[in-house]
């Protein structure tokens, strides 16, 4: 569960003064992610999602968040949509937090992702790619190479009760990833950066909408593809599913074809993602809020996936054949 900060009927009552969204009828905490605090809200309206932005959100982002969703959606994506009030704003604050109200999408995310789901978000990531070409807004990366270090510092003395010998494998990995071979060329673009199953929506097979753009930001494209390799293609058991990332790679490329030097950029890339969410885990798992309703995610699931991607010869071993020599 994700609510951290918790808002009074009354008070949400009043907030939505400002809206025009009819009366409210009823609204409850939602009962998954762990960023920021999510509200399902029941108007004379309709459904909508309230959310209180939290510790990882610099308020200064927000503009580029909302914008970003109103962009995409404009530009073909299924995203929700930010509802203005009625002075126009989308963004105000309530409880302490900056706060919006996103229009509610209708569909499932999948729990248990199966190869045409892989095959959607590939598809769907890619039309996401090629929708954000000409926004305008940037915002850099704040969890690339230089972010993962101040994470790792941040819980590198309590690593080891995690996992024994933790905090030496987090700090070899991180000075290799940061020696100077992260790629700085490779095509860049607005990625979504957290593109896990739990942000995509499904009617069926077919993908019905994507949220949760709250770590979005400018990147290189290929880095949106390895994290989603790491979210999507493996298994329950940590074992690497290469029918899956076939499926996903293939259904990428049909839309946005990636390059020789994306391709063979993918093993690193699918590291850097893998510590990322690693070290991001392993922060929350030692840093529950007190009170909080949250279930923290397991950090060793990304050390095994990151083990996995250490052993990588080449995009072959995600079943995708190198670029030239694809029949
Ligand atoms: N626009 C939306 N339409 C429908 N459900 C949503 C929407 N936004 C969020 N949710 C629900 O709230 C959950 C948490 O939202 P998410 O944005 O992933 O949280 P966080 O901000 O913590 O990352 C989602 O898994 C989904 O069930
Ligand atoms: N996807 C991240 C956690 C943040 O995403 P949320 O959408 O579940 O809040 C992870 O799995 O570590």
């Amino acid at each position: 569960m994700a609510v951290y900060t918790d808002v009074a009927a009354d008070e949400l009552a009043d907030f939505l003064k400002q809206y025009d969204l009819g009366e409210l009828l009823s609204y409850k905490g939602i009962a998954e992610g762990v960023e920021n605090t999510n509200f399902l809200l029941h108007t004379s309206q309709g459904s909508f999602i309230l959310t209180l932005y939290e510790k990882r959100v610099a308020k200064n982002d927000l503009p580029f968040f909302l914008a970003l969703m109103a962009h995409l959606a404009e530009h073909g994506v299924n995203c929700p949509l930010p509802v203005k009030g009625r002075d126009g704003e989308a963004l105000r604050e309530l409880s302490g937090r900056p706060a919006a109200i996103i229009t509610f999408l209708e569909g499932m995310w999948p729990r248990k992702p199966t190869v045409a789901h892989c095959a959607g978000v590939g598809e769907g990531l890619a039309k996401m790619h090629l929708a954000g070409a000409n926004f305008g807004i940037k915002r850099p990366n704040a969890l690339s190479v230089s972010g993962w270090r101040p994470l790792f510092d941040a819980a590198s003395n309590r690593a080891d009760e995690v996992q024994p010998g933790l905090r030496a494998f987090l700090a070899a990995e991180l000075d290799h990833l940061s020696s100077g071979i992260w790629p700085t060329d490779l095509p860049e673009g607005v990625i979504h950066a957290d593109l896990f199953n739990d942000n995509v929506f499904f009617l069926g097979d077919k993908l019905s909408g994507i949220i949760d753009f709250t770590f979005a930001c400018n990147d290189m494209l290929a880095y949106d593809v390895a994290i989603c390799l790491n979210a999507w293609c493996f298994e329950p058991d940590h074992s690497f599913n290469v029918t899956k990332a076939q499926a996903f790679l293939n259904a990428y490329g049909r839309v946005r074809k990636l390059s020789e030097a994306e391709e063979a950029a993918l093993p690193l890339l699918a590291r850097g993602a893998a510590i990322r969410f690693l070290l991001t885990r392993l922060v929350d798992w030692l840093n529950v809020p007190p009170g909080a309703l949250v279930k923290p995610k397991d950090p060793l699931e990304y050390f095994r996936k990151l083990r996995f991607h250490q052993s990588v010869g080449s995009v072959r071993d995600y079943g995708l054949m190198p670029s030239g020599l694809v029949a």
